[in-house]
């Protein structure tokens, strides 16, 4: 009965969907055994905070190791072992202000698959007309085709947090979402997933529990968040929940004036128009020619499925017709790329293409000559529109920062700290967010910098992501394990040259920092590296204004001045 309870009261489980699904049906049946059935000490845990009132027995929902065998039995017989439940052991407990949440009955460590649910899927139609209007709405979140999804099990008690320790990604084909550890987990911690920008409710966020309802400090933000925070999970979650926005959320959309932003965009210097032959800034570029036209969609496909189709050379077409036969511009690394087998090319070979696109008429007749180039006339420097919600997020950042330089202090090492927020708009291109300090001192190593420690970690995030075929062949190519591209990364202090440099060469998309350093600054303050001659990317630059305000609202550690 207890089990019946448990189940019946809970948000997800025993619906006629479930029933209808026998392999599921075997997944839950093993979690009500180790739920319900075991006796074991180490498996049941007590809701400190009163279990009166709860709308079930706050048990581990953990199998043991006899029950993960029984599992393991089951599903050896053709089924796939991945489907297996609560492998990481964790328990239900309840929160102040936060209702369940998952917590790590042991330490789980990073990368570690915590759980595999299925989910349910609704129609628009069925959601709209049913689902909307029930208690469903706190649980389901927008499938990639557009359907109202339910995760089962474990997956639909991760509560959210704006600094998630665990990253999910949706297995469209297997109709399931995994969840991944993003850190290491302590024993008791809550396990907690980034919902996304634009929360229905007012969070109870950036605080650890623990299954004893104590609250500590959050290692990485300790304030309170109301439109979310930094972070998010994998896959394509930006509407993850549906929920409608509450009053809290109702300006997140609205544009605020550049006058009214927490920084100030610096000008860089206005791309030259190029009129004059020698005066076009040159790359040089792999191209490779396709002797029979029929070959050039295909080409164009695997271009994109290659993954060199990004935004470096969008400036260009990627196709030059010469008679019959027709060119392809394939990209700017060192060594040439990959070619697909089974198809009549050339050999690969260089030639030099123009850096930016045609301002002028003028222009776009001489960078014709070298590759057609996009005529984009218009095209000056125009600082982005920002959001409410886009400042909150990039305040956060900031704070962040502040905290992380601070601690840094006690460490021994300088007060400079990088960091890599999940992005804002796009947040499918990074699924958490990444700090890293200047570990020059303790490593005793002068290339340690704080933006390139940051890229490093990034990069080999970026590279762990890709499937390990993929990984290999990406490994191959200059520069793809390091890239930045469309990442906003900010700073304490201002970029050095070298660094600098070192953000430009990985696609950046911008770069925000507190304190300019005059003297080594490669982003306006010595240099402006992404103004320069010959760069072939440019980056935003946005110096927060609290360090325009002689050191106000700095900590101690940034006030002073440091040489870097
Ligand atoms: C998917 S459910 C998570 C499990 C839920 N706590 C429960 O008891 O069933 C989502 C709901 O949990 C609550 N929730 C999740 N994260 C929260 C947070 N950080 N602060 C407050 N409430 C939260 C909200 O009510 C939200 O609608």
């Amino acid at each position: 009965m207890e089990l019946e309870r448990l189940l019946g009261r809970g948000p997800v489980l025993y619906s006629r969907h479930l029933l209808l699904r026998c392999r599921f049906v075997v997944c839950v049946q093993l979690r009500l055994d180790s739920a319900d059935v075991s006796n074991g000490a180490s498996r049941l845990r007590h809701v400190s905070n009163g279990m009166a009132g709860l709308p079930f027995t706050a048990t581990t929902i953990t199998d043991s190791p006899a029950n993960r065998e029984d599992a393991q039995e089951i599903h050896s017989d053709g089924g796939d072992k991945d489907w297996i439940l609560n492998r990481q052991k964790c328990y239900v407990n309840v929160l102040e202000g936060k209702g369940r949440g998952v917590f790590a009955s042991q330490a789980i460590p990073a990368q570690t698959l915590i759980e595999t649910s299925p989910v349910l899927l609704f129609t628009k139609e069925e959601y709209e007309d049913h689902g909307r209007h029930t208690l469903l709405d706190h649980y389901t979140f927008t499938w990639r085709d557009g359907r109202m999804a339910l995760a089962l099990g474990l997956g639909s008690l991760f509560n959210h947090s704006g600094q998630p320790n665990v990253s999910f990604s949706i297995d469209s084909a297997r109709e399931c979402i995994t969840y991944t550890s993003a850190r290491v987990i302590n024993l008791d911690e809550e396990l907690c997933i980034f919902y996304g920008h634009k929360l229905w409710f007012d969070p109870v966020d950036d605080i650890v529990y623990t299954s004893n309802s104590q609250r500590g400090t959050s290692e990485l933000n300790d304030e309170a968040d109301p439109w979310g925070g930094l972070a998010r999970i994998q896959g394509n979650t930006a509407d993850l929940i549906a929920g409608t926005p509450t009053k809290l959320h109702r300006k997140i959309d609205e544009l605020v004036e550049e006058g009214g932003l927490p920084f100030t965009w610096k000008k860089l210097a206005l791309q030259k128009e190029e009129e004059h032959i020698d005066d076009i800034e040159l790359v040089q570029a792999w191209v490779v020619d396709i002797p029979e036209q029929k070959h050039t969609a295909t080409m164009l496909k695997w271009l994109k499925q290659s993954g060199l189709d990004g935004d470096s050379l969008s400036h260009l077409k990627r196709i030059r017709r010469q008679g019959p036969s027709s060119s392809l511009l394939l990209d700017t690394s060192q060594v040439p790329p990959g070619l697909p087998p089974g198809i009549c090319l050339g050999a690969p070979y260089q030639l030099p293409i123009p850096c930016h696109p045609a301002l002028t008429e003028t222009s776009l007749r001489l960078k014709n000559t070298f590759w057609p180039t996009v005529f984009a006339p218009k095209r000056k420097w125009e600082p982005e529109r920002w959001t409410w919600g886009k400042i909150r997020w990039a305040s956060d950042a900031m704070n962040h920062l502040k905290k992380e330089s601070v601690k840094a202090t006690t460490t021994g090492e300088l007060p400079i700290v990088a960091y890599v927020p999940i992005p804002y708009e796009d947040d499918a291109q990074l699924s958490r967010p990444f700090v890293a300090h200047d570990t020059r001192t303790s490593t005793r190593h002068p290339l340690r910098h704080a933006a390139l420690n940051v890229i490093r970690k990034v990069a080999d995030f970026r590279a762990r992501q890709l499937p390990a075929k993929a990984a290999q062949e990406e490994a191959s190519k200059n520069g793809t394990q390091y890239l930045l591209t469309g990442l906003s990364l900010f700073i304490t202090h201002e970029p050095c040259i070298m660094c600098a440099m070192a953000l430009l060469h990985s696609r950046v998309k911008e770069v925000f920092y507190l304190v300019p350093m005059p003297k080594t600054g490669g982003c306006g303050g010595a240099v402006c590296v992404p103004s320069l001659k010959g760069v072939n990317h440019r980056f935003s630059i946005g110096v927060w204004k609290h360090s325009l305000d002689e050191g106000h609202d700095l900590p101690a550690a940034l006030a002073s001045e440091i040489d870097a």
